[in-house]
């Protein structure tokens, strides 16, 4: 069976599953989230012209002054009068302009002597100097947020400023995460010669971190069919993921239990270096995704796959991860048939790839800042070429 090339892979898989139903949460749950819906100005900011510094609001036809102090404009409060020709209010950051004055000389170039004020510094160089202008920001009704846009820090901030407390999002994502194999041990506990401390399931957990999931640990599943089908059909999650048992051996077991556990598989083998005999597939509602056991074939394997999928089941408009380029710092040789994702650092501007790249490596892995990415039969590589890399670090 032809290896199915990784962009085909990624549009079947988002195509097997859309997004979680919506829910409304509060700003301060909402980092991270997709917006669901556009989210729209309720108002405009700012709402009325503000100074941007302390000082006097004065009118600018009025320079160089002198000038009669009449009032206080506060943040907050705001002044009630209008400003003549002649007069000024003394203002502080954020307060609203008083009506009549048009600009605002910074406190640093005034002096004051009980109502009077005159100018100490250049002033002001032009009308409207040091306020902010209403509307400057937005204005009611503007588009502040797309649907399917991430849920920034700055953007909730945005969202909190145009009047909102709330925002729609996507539901979170269950995700039910097991790892397969009779050699593995829990992380910490006495181990014998054919054993192996289990760091899949660690890893996926720590990848998923920044999205909105919720993690359903399957724990370590023994190489049996039917312990694996038993787990398989009785999980409840939007997304169960598997490590190991994916490629072709005879304890190779996942496809057979998924099968007998009622689920479809979509598709199984990709040409991706390292991750190549990943499987997805549905069970219901819920996408399977089984994943190789090599460590680094998870690491990767989660970077295009599972994290787009979470990604795109919580609303994202954009789910996958964005390359750049970089220079090379040695020479690549040339690529076979399958994308290679090569474990590489990016030291003083220049991107090096480690000697050897076995997926079973995570040392390796956890030294590297980003992924070359180098497509099926490309060419050999010479030094200061330029190459696609995904950071990683
Ligand atoms: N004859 C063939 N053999 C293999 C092929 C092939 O096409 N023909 N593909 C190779 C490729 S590529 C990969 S990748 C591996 C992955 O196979 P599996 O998904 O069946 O993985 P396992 O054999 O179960 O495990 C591989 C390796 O990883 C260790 N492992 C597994 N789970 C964990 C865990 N949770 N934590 C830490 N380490 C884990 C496991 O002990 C093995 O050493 O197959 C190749 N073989
Ligand atoms: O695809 Mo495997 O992950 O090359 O070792």
């Amino acid at each position: 069976m032809a290896l199915l090339p990784i962009a085909e892979a990624q549009a079947r898989l988002l195509a097997l599953a859309g997004p979680t139903p919506v829910e409304t949460v509060p700003l301060g749950q909402a980092v991270g989230r997709w917006a669901a819906e556009p989210v729209v100005a309720r108002r405009t900011q700012p709402e009325t012209d503000l100074s941007a510094m302390d000082g006097y609001a004065i009118r600018f036809a009025d320079l160089p002054g002198p000038w009669a102090v009449i009032g206080e404009s506060a943040a907050g409060s705001g002044f009630a009068g209008t400003v003549a020709p002649g007069e000024a209010v003394r203002i502080f950051t954020g307060a609203p302009m008083p009506a009549g004055a048009d600009t605002v000389l910074v406190q640093e170039e005034a002096a004051r002597d009980g109502d009077q004020l005159s100018l100490a510094g250049e002033g002001p160089s032009y009308l409207g100097r040091n306020t902010r202008r209403r509307g400057l920001d937005f204005a009611q009704g503007d588009a502040l947020i797309a649907a399917g846009e991430r849920l920034t820090p700055a953007r909730i901030a945005l969202a909190a400023i145009g009047g909102h407390a709330a925002l729609p999002v996507g539901r979170k994502v269950r995700v039910a995460i097991a790892a397969t194999g009779d050699e593995l041990v829990a992380p910490g506990m006495p181990i014998g010669p054919a054993q192996l401390p289990e760091s899949n399931r660690t890893m996926l957990a720590a990848q998923l971190a920044d999205l909105p999931v919720e993690i359903v640990d399957l724990g370590i599943l023994p190489d049996d069919l039917g312990a694996l089908t038993h787990a398989f059909a009785t999980v409840e999650a939007d997304l169960l993921i598997t490590s190991g048992g994916a490629s072709v051996g005879d304890h190779d077991l996942v496809r057979p239990a998924l099968e007998a556990a009622g689920a479809t598989i979509d598709f199984w083998r990709i040409a991706l270096r390292p991750g190549k005999p990943m499987m997805a597939g549905t069970r219901g509602d819920m996408v399977v995704l089984g994943l190789p056991g090599n460590p680094v074939s998870v690491f990767v394997t989660a970077l295009l796959f599972a994290k787009p999928l979470i990604a795109h089941r919580s609303g994202a408009a954009d789910p996958f991860p964005r390359g750049r380029s970089a220079i090379l710092g040695e020479p690549l040789p040339a690529n076979g048939p399958r994308t290679d994702y090569l474990r590489a650092a990016l030291i003083d501007g220049r991107v090096h790839a480690s000697a050897i790249q076995d997926s079973s490596m995570l040392r390796t892995l956890a030294r590297s800042t980003c992924l070359i990415v180098r497509e099926p039969h490309a060419p050999a590589a010479n030094s200061s070429d330029s190459v696609e890399i995904l950071d990683i670090a």
